[in-house]
């Protein structure tokens, strides 16, 4: 029988694997102290905004154009991983216009009707920010299609035979979309946006400044070596790096005077498990295997799963996505490799002919 086929589906895996985010510490998910938080920590203006210079550079002409035309802005597209800022940007859009957001998802808009109730009670300018705008309902994205091309709308009244379309005029408004998966747009839906920004993973200079500037809001002194040694596991993200510092500044306040210097940053995320380059314990548990288990693959994800005692979704969608990134393994048709990075990075010394032993062909 064919895993797949009897495996939980898309959404139960989502399911299962955000469960298994709740409580990492690396997650680069929203959790709920950071929905309480977050709001005090958001930049407000484009010129408070860290980073990504490209996507700034661009939506300040977008807007600034706008604005001198005395006109409503275009439709703004934001992609981007997790915590990247792509709210915070939005929200960062109306200020900039002086105009009103309101706020929805996709998944919060399951009927046609449900989305033309929010539009026809938008005001002129207004900003509606859609997030995860790639899982809304088909009938609703073709009503948005037409929304967003020709600021209207129709009404269906009636049902069957019977049914009229009834149009309804909208007020020019400005809709920013925010996906964390740009690729499951349809194109139809891409194509309407006058500007698409691509959020980049932070350098750790940039995190650093986000964290003394996150520190200065939360009042608490931190110096720059700590700074720096939280930026470098935030894992480009600027939602970890407030996380890490907020955890760091417990550890402080309860073992130390309350400052954060290099030290405590690196005592504190000792206890929490957060290595230097970012990796939480799933991640090193997963390379662990990959490099004593396997002699550093080739492996099959689910040997590798096995190995862990993890959901397969767990170490594919959790773990891999970094490790990845990072360099430290490699996807290939013949299963997970690691990398010569990977060995160095857990202290290990790779057998000889670069790793790739007999012993790994047996999960391939
Ligand atoms: N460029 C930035 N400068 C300073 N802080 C930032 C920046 N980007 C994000 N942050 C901080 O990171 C946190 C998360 O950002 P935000 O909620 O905008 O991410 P997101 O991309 O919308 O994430 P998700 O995909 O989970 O919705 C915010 O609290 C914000 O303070
Ligand atoms: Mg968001």
């Amino acid at each position: 029988m064919n895993w797949d086929e009897t495996g939980p589906d898309t959404d139960e895996r989502a399911h299962l694997v955000d469960e298994r985010l709740d409580d990492r510490l690396v997650d680069a998910g929203a959790d709920g102290e950071d929905t309480a938080v977050e709001a005090a920590l958001r930049p407000k203006d484009l010129d408070e905004f860290v980073g990504q210079e490209k996507v700034r550079e661009q939506l300040d002409l977008v807007l600034k154009a706008a604005l001198a035309r005395g006109a409503t802005a275009d439709h703004v597209l934001l992609s981007g991983a997790p915590g990247l800022g792509k709210t915070t940007l939005s929200m960062i859009i109306a200020a900039e216009m002086n105009a009103p957001i309101r706020i929805t998802s996709g998944p919060a808009i399951q009927h046609a009707g449900d989305l033309a109730a929010i539009l026809s009670s938008l005001q002129e300018g207004e900003v509606l920010f859609l997030d995860e705008i790639h899982r809304m309902s088909r009938p609703a994205e073709e009503m948005l299609y037409m929304a967003m091309e020709d600021f209207r709308v129709d009404v269906i009244v009636g049902k069957g035979p019977g049914a009229t379309a009834i149009p309804l005029e909208l007020p020019p408004f400005t809709l920013v979309g925010a996906t964390t998966r740009a690729g499951l747009l349809p194109p139809p839906l891409r194509d309407r946006f006058g500007f698409t920004g691509h959020m980049e993973f932070y350098s750790p200079s940039e995190l650093e400044r986000v964290i003394h500037r996150s520190a200065r809001l939360l009042d608490v002194e931190i110096d720059v070596v700590g700074a720096a040694e939280i930026a470098g596991r935030s894992r480009g993200t600027p939602r970890i790096a407030n996380r890490l510092l907020r955890r760091v500044r417990d550890y402080a306040q309860v073992k130390a005077d309350g400052r954060i210097d290099q030290e405590i940053a690196r005592a504190a995320l000792k206890v929490y498990e957060v290595d230097a380059r970012g990796l939480d314990r799933l991640d090193r548990a997963v390379l662990g295997a990959l490099l004593k288990l396997f002699g550093g693959g080739p492996v099959g994800l689910s040997t590798l799963a096995v190995a862990v005692g993890e959901e397969r979704e767990t170490v594919e969608e959790v773990a891999e996505p970094f490790l990845v990134r990072e360099g430290l393994l490699a996807r290939t048709p013949r299963g997970r490799v690691a990398t010569p990075a990977a060995w160095a990075h857990l202290g290990l010394v790779a057998p000889q002919h670069g790793g790739k032993g007999q012993q790994g062909l047996f999960g391939a």
